[in-house]
């Protein structure tokens, strides 16, 4: 069962930046990686998915529905981390998280201790926000989205800035998150994390998706999703973001 199915998705920016004919479609349970320089639309399609832009022409269907028009029906069902991660900083983790519980009617309190426990933010939960470092700010952002248990995650770059054991927590987080067959996009200008984490990858340039495989096609072709990536972008010709 499709997801998400998006069909010749465009928009341009008033600075000519943009996305054009962007299509992909992204099963239940598969964790599929955006993979693309800085400027190649990521987060443009992103945004489209999660309600946040619309876009010019082409269709959006998330969950059988668009959430531009319909956003009652999906963005429940969704959790995002989208370019910074949100939360007041004058409030403490937890008093963020409980203004995000309360509007799920279903989500009880005692999910906001497991996800702060999850992201390892338990020890820090009554120290405010605005003091978190980068890492901890990302660690609450991704608490944030799953806190409601989400059925799609969409994260952009959630590894931007982090240090390799940052990381790593991070890995163990997605992890338990295909564990229970959630759908997840991820976002990355890295071909590591797309390696370690993907059932699928989906390449972007310049706005246009260059290339999509899942992990055994790139195997079988490429020998593995790096270098299924590095030759889906022109990645042969510039200086290579490759390494975590
Ligand atoms: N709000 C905006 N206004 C004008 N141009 C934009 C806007 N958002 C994105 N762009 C432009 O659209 C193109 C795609 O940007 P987008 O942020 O979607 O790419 P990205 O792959 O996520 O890159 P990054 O990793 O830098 O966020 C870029 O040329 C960017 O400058």
């Amino acid at each position: 069962m499709n997801v998400v199915v998006l069909e010749r998705l465009t928009k341009q920016y008033k600075t000519g930046g943009g996305i054009n004919n962007v299509s992909f479609s992204i099963k239940k349970g598969e964790t599929c990686g955006l993979l693309g320089f800085r400027g190649s639309g990521k987060t443009t399609v992103m945004k489209i998915m999660a309600g946040l832009t619309r876009a010019d022409s082409g269709r959006t269907s998330i969950f059988g529905k668009d959430p531009g028009k319909n956003p009652e029906r999906v963005l429940g069902k969704m959790g995002c981390l989208i370019e910074k991660p949100g939360g007041y900083p004058y409030l403490t983790a937890i008093q963020n998280l409980e203004i995000i519980r309360k509007l799920y009617p279903g989500c009880p309190r005692a999910a906001t201790e497991y996800v702060l426990e999850q992201v390892g933010l338990a020890a820090y939960q009554n120290v405010r926000v605005g003091t978190y470092t980068p890492a901890m700010k990302q660690r609450l952002g991704l608490a944030m989205a799953i806190l409601p248990e989400p059925e799609l995650l969409i994260l952009d770059e959630p590894f931007r800035g982090l240090a390799a054991e940052e990381k790593n927590a991070l890995y163990g987080i997605i992890r338990n998150q295909q564990k229970k067959e959630r759908t997840i996009v991820i976002s990355s200008t890295l071909f590591r994390e797309i390696d370690l984490l993907c059932t699928n990858a989906l390449v972007m340039r310049n706005g246009t998706v260059t290339g999509k495989a899942d992990a055994r096609d790139a195997a079988d072709m490429y020998g593995g999703f790096e270098a299924y990536c590095v030759s889906r972008t022109d990645a042969g010709k510039k200086a290579v973001p490759c390494t975590g």
